[in-house]
């Protein structure tokens, strides 16, 4: 079993979603929409902006996010299921899913996940099903914007299952304008600096956080990989993008 986290940024998700689809094993899929969500918040005329790759969000934005990342599920879902691997969109508000708190009170309800409802998770795959999660979580309160970078990574830790996040770009890069500066492997202190010295930036900060929480929570391995259908496939395989080890 793997978990595989689709970044809002890969737009076109319909071969990545085919080659998943047709890929060997279980999947549980989580996914962002960070672009749709900005797009429709600039459209409504909110103001958004990021704090270290989290989208601060003020309570009055929560409507909007939720109905983005949830519909954005589920075309992911009938995109896997029209492929042959039968899929359901779930939100974390679903059978209480990702359970969460408010993360900073300067970030407002941005959540971080306090537990994972795996038994649901468990049981979806034993029958078969393919689990596409919006990273929504619940407080007693309401729905909380959970990146979907922390929502994968807790996921996978909670399932001790692989993860692979796939982005738009091929890895966590030197220099983000050159393609082929892949780092292969960074250790957690590695990451630490490059976050330090701001190579590591924006939403790649969000990623190398949760895959050192996921490596932490029992996670075997975790990469960062671009997610055209070729990469993806060698991600699952623990092949290509950067390998990020304890
Ligand atoms: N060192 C880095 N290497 C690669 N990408 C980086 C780096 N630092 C910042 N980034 C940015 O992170 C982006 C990926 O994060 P994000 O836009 O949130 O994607 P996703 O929607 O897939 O989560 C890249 O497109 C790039 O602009
Ligand atoms: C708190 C926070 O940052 N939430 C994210 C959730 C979506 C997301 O993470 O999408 P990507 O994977 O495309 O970046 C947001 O509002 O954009």
């Amino acid at each position: 079993m793997r978990v595989v986290k689709v970044g809002g940024s890969l737009r076109e998700a319909e071969a990545l979603m085919q080659a998943l689809a047709q890929s060997a094993g279980s999947l549980i899929v989580v996914h962002g929409g960070g672009p749709r969500i900005g797009a429709w918040l600039e459209r409504l005329g909110f103001e958004t902006r990021f704090h270290q790759g989290l989208r601060v969000t003020p309570p009055e934005q929560m409507e909007v996010i939720e109905q983005v990342l949830t519909q954005t599920g589920k075309v992911l879902a009938s995109l896997l299921t029209r492929f042959g691997r039968e899929a359901l969109g779930l939100s974390g508000r679903d059978a209480a899913l990702l359970k969460a708190r408010p993360k900073d009170a300067a970030l407002g309800r941005v959540g971080e996940v306090t537990a994972v409802n795996t038994a649901l998770l468990e049981a979806l795959l034993e029958a078969g099903l393919t689990p596409v999660i919006a990273p929504i979580g619940m407080d007693e309160i309401g729905p909380l914007n959970i990146n979907a970078d922390t929502a994968a990574g807790a996921v996978a830790g909670a399932l001790s299952a692989p993860v692979v996040f796939l982005t738009n770009v091929p890895g966590v890069l030197a220099d983000p304008t050159d393609p082929n500066s892949l780092y292969p492997e960074l250790t957690r202190a590695e990451v630490h600096t490059l976050i330090q010295n701001g190579v590591i930036a924006g939403g790649m900060i969000p990623k190398v956080k949760a895959a050192l929480a996921a490596l932490e929570a029992g996670a075997p391995w975790v990469r960062i990989a671009s997610g055209t259908p070729a990469h993806a496939r060698n991600a699952l395989n623990n092949t290509s993008g950067t390998r990020i080890i304890p």
